[in-house]
């Protein structure tokens, strides 16, 4: 996706994305990360259409995606929230076949399709044996996964993610960040989430976008962080460490 000159506004006055220009790598995972309100979920929802630009465009195949037709829009690319109103008595099999609804018409069946898709995004996500489970009954760790496999049940090549770990314990965390890379690397999805936890981004993301006030400040590899950077954007101190774990930070204070 290449993201060219995009301003966007929720009130009119402030740019809460400012004159942004950027490419998402396709086959990559690309992390948006930044402080409170720098505009990393204002970015994301502009990349899958939820934001309207005042100015700018995003280019998804040399298209602008505004003129993508929602079903072929929704062929293209999936986005799951941080947190997500569970319906009532409802199955994980068939919260997972909403995924599918893109897909449908009047006028063809899709069913053979729509059922392999629907249990390879159970499969992928490890949830085959729960297929028939209501979805209260999940922990929300498992939830947060239903999410993502009705995503992939959209048989989208990106994936956005908007802090997909909050809300979850470190158990949870780490087997989601996991189940992402693996859709990554296994099935070659684009992926771009935002993330508050720097350590994480640096494990499991190929670019990283680092945003302050709207604009972006850096981007590339997670290499591009230093101590120096995180306090400009951060207003923290941290020690970088470089040890057999690669790369982490400590933070150290404010
Ligand atoms: N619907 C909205 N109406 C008005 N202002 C909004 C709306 N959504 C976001 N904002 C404002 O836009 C700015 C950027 O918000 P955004 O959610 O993109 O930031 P963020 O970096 O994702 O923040 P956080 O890390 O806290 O989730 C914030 O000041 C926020 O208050």
């Amino acid at each position: 996706m290449q993201v060219s000159n995009i301003t966007v506004s929720h009130d009119g006055k402030i740019n809460h994305v400012d004159n942004v220009s950027t490419i998402i790598p396709r086959g990559k995972i690309t992390t948006i990360i930044g402080p409170n309100g720098c505009g990393k979920s204002t970015l994301l929802g502009t990349l899958s259409r939820e934001n309207k630009p005042q100015q700018g465009q995003v280019y998804l195949e040399e298209q602008d995606i505004v003129q993508y037709k929602p079903k072929e829009f929704a062929k293209k690319l999936a986005i799951v929230y941080q947190q997500n109103q569970t319906p009532k008595d409802i199955t994980i099999e068939k919260l997972v076949s909403f995924g599918r609804l893109p897909y449908q018409s009047m006028f063809t069946n899709t069913q053979d399709a729509d059922n392999e898709a629907i249990n390879w995004a159970l499969e992928s996500t490890n949830l085959l044996e729960k297929r028939y489970t209501d979805l209260e009954a999940l922990s929300g760790g498992e939830r947060q996964r239903v999410w993502i496999a009705m995503a992939l049940a959209q048989k989208a090549e990106i994936l956005c993610l908007d802090e997909p770990t909050t809300y979850l314990d470190m158990y949870y965390q780490l087997e989601l960040l996991a189940l992402i890379q693996k859709l990554n690397q296994t099935y070659g999805l684009t992926i771009v989430m935002v993330l508050h936890d720097i350590n994480q981004a640096i494990r499991y993301s190929d670019h990283l976008i680092m945003m302050k006030q709207g604009k972006i400040v850096a981007e590339g590899a997670p290499s591009l962080l230093t101590a120096k950077n995180i306090k400009e954007v951060y207003d923290v101190n941290v020690a970088f460490k470089h040890d057999e774990l690669g790369a982490y930070i400590v933070p150290l204070g404010v």
